[in-house]
């Protein structure tokens, strides 16, 4: 049977995707800008920000205040459209999307978990109810789901408890069902843990892996938990709107987690040295880089002593 238009075209933006930056991964995004406008002073929060994730990758964003992170977020959510560049999520463009994609987007690709947690949650629900009404909301309750997912996190006991008497990591457990309720194929978290202390947090990430495993979602976290990287596959620094560095979590053999930092090499060969490892060679303007068999050396710059 010869293909359909609408089956070429999808053929055709396959096919144009995958030669793209990032292929067919979840999330793509590429040379992406944001400028904020504000009575006339421009703020350049995102300034080509490369990244791309997997399907079903748990992923950590952080930076320092002002980086950036918050802004890539909300991009990826679909609550701010970007200036310039590509974000794609499961091969959906959020640049040219109409509001009606946008809304149903936000409805059912993606689960979003804010810091506040009582932003996350209706005070005047229980636990379950509050699994229950993004169900209810998309017309697709099944019965006995609300009650897996609290099992499945560790939060069954607090079923019939209001808000008011949860820990703030029960509520933060409970928001993660409340995200993934309606299968979403990512889940959003903005600073989850930054109301808990430190044994709170490690259950809340603990609850994140297990929704991102059990399920197969991707997760992306945006964090300053400066503990994050021990918890998660891969976190990515992002330095002045762009990504700057990864840190790769992996088991040795003895079961110990060992976490390696790396610089994020782009497209066309720039990166970005770590500040303190500047400073520490007083490094600046230009360096010297030598190729050698296994690596490349940087050295700063000889500067010939001036004559006069
Ligand atoms: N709505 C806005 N209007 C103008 N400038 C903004 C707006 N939102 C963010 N910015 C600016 O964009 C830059 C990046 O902000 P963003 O909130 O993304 O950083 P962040 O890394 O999330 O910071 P934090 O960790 O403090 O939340 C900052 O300079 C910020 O002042």
């Amino acid at each position: 049977m010869n293909p359909t238009l609408s089956e070429l075209e999808a053929r055709a933006t396959d096919a144009r995707n995958k030669a793209a930056f990032g292929g067919d991964a979840h999330i793509v995004c590429d040379n992406l800008v944001r400028i904020y406008k504000t009575e006339g002073v421009e703020v350049v929060a995102l300034q080509g920000l490369d990244l791309v994730i997997d399907k079903g990758e748990l992923v950590a964003i952080v930076g320092a205040s002002g980086s950036g992170k918050s802004t890539l977020l909300n991009v990826l959510s679909g609550l701010d459209v970007p200036t310039a560049g590509v974000a794609r999520v499961g091969g959906m463009d959020l640049l040219s999307m109409t509001p009606r994609d946008r809304l149903r987007y936000r409805r059912s690709v993606v689960g979003f978990i804010w810091q506040q947690t009582a932003r996350n949650l209706l005070p005047y629900l229980n636990a379950r109810e509050n699994v229950e009404l993004p169900m209810k909301l998309a017309g697709a309750t099944r019965k006995g789901r609300a009650m897996e997912l609290l099992e499945l996190l560790g939060v069954a006991s607090c079923a019939t408890r209001k808000v008011s008497d949860m820990s703030g990591g029960e509520q933060q457990r409970v928001a993660i069902a409340v995200a993934i309720a309606n299968s979403p194929q990512l889940v959003l978290a903005d600073e989850p843990t930054g109301e808990l202390d430190s044994e709170t947090s490690e259950q809340v990430f603990a609850a994140l892996r297990t929704a991102n495993r059990e399920l197969g979602v991707t997760v992306v976290i945006v964090t300053h938990d400066p503990l994050v990287s021990e918890q998660v596959d891969r976190t990515v620094g992002i330095r002045d709107g762009r990504t700057s560095s990864e840190t790769l979590r992996r088991e040795s053999a003895e079961g110990q987690i060992i976490a390696e930092e790396y610089a994020v090499l782009d497209r066309v060969g720039r990166l970005q040295l770590p500040r303190d490892f500047m400073s520490a060679l007083n490094m600046e303007r230009r360096v010297r880089l030598e190729l050698e068999s296994d690596h490349i050396g940087v050295w700063p710059s000889r500067e010939e002593p001036s004559s006069d």
